[in-house]
């Protein structure tokens, strides 16, 4: 009989990052095909059949790392309830480089730039500064948080909706999602940084919108779904709301022709608050922390609690 081969048995379900062989074997595992020896599997994203293949392959499996922080196409498919297996996601992990952008949505929508920067004649000036501004923030997660942190200098007034009431430091008061007319109805600019699950798929749909302050705007980089996107245009396009700037659309990719290409209060980047270039870094330092923290046994960083989603 062979001697076991030390050092816990890795796989990647498809070719994964240059670095990726380096970190693992830094953190005391092996590489290997997915297999019956497999104990982790780390996902860089692809076809999720890939994933599942590998998962098939691998039925020792006991952790899955998955590249992004929403997790809600895993849930969709229905692969975060395999049983046995603690996945872990990148929540928190890519907080920095969005809530800059939601800050620059957020001044760019309230000062009007997306009409300024397709006007081709001088205009009326118009605008409304931050300074002072009533913030709602929708989620409590690593974006929320350093958003609220980037906020501080503003000297907004903050308000938190979350699952739970738990306090946010940079608040005035959380309160929980059966709350949230009352306090739509007192924001001047709504922010969507929540985890797309069951519970916040449309959260703001067309009474919610109807419930914002008249000219408020709402900035989303979360995930499309959680806005009624038909609810949205016509609140733009009635000019109830004063604007609103979106990372993320549904669908995504939007497609040409729809009507919020050509509002002139939309403000849309295509998915790009945390490009390629400034993930990576990010990313690898979550794999590598999840890995020596697997190796030593200890509790990993991100872990998706199923039945929440997120
Ligand atoms: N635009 C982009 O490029 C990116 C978008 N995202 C999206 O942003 C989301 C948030 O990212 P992180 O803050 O890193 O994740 P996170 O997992 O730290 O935060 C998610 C938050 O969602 C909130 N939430 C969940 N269910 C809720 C409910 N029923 N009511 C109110 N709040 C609820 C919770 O407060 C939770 O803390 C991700 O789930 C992802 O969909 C994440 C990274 C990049
Ligand atoms: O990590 C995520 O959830 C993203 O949307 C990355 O762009």
């Amino acid at each position: 009989m062979s001697a076991p081969v030390p050092g816990v048995a890795v796989s990647v379900a498809r070719p994964g990052p240059d670095w990726l062989a380096d970190s693992v074997a830094a953190a005391g595992g092996r590489l290997v095909p997915p297999g019956p020896d497999t104990e982790a599997l780390l996902w860089f994203g692809g076809d999720l059949a890939d994933l599942r293949s590998a998962l098939d392959a691998a039925p020792g499996t006991r952790w899955v790392q998955l590249p992004s922080a929403g997790v809600d196409s895993y849930a969709d498919a229905g692969l975060l309830d395999s049983p046995g297996i603690t996945w872990t996601s990148a929540k928190g992990a890519f907080s920095r480089p969005v809530a800059e952008h939601a800050l620059a949505l957020t001044l760019a929508t309230l000062r009007h730039l997306p009409e300024r920067a397709r006007a081709r004649s001088w205009g009326r000036p118009a605008g409304t500064s931050l300074f002072g501004a009533d913030v709602l923030v929708l989620g409590a997660g690593g974006i929320a948080r350093t958003y609220l942190d980037l906020l501080a200098p503003f000297g907004t007034r903050n308000v938190v909706v979350r699952r739970q009431a738990a306090p946010v430091p940079g608040t005035e008061r959380t309160v929980t999602t059966d709350q949230l007319h009352a306090e739509l109805a007192r924001a001047d600019v709504v922010v969507v940084a929540a985890a797309l699950t069951t519970r916040t798929r449309a959260l703001l749909g067309a009474d919610e919108l109807a419930a914002m302050r008249p000219g408020a705007v709402l900035v989303n980089i979360a995930r499309g779904g959680l806005v009624d996107t038909d609810a949205l245009v016509a609140a733009l396009a009635s000019g109830r709301l004063g604007g609103a700037a979106l990372d993320v659309t549904d669908p995504e990719p939007l497609p040409d022709g729809h009507p919020l290409w050509d509002l002139p209060t939309a403000l849309v980047t295509p998915h790009t608050a945390d490009t390629r270039e400034m993930i990576e870094p990010l990313l690898r330092a979550r794999v590598e922390e999840n890995l020596r923290r697997f190796v030593a046994g200890e509790t990993l960083d991100g872990v998706v609690d199923p039945v929440a989603g997120y």
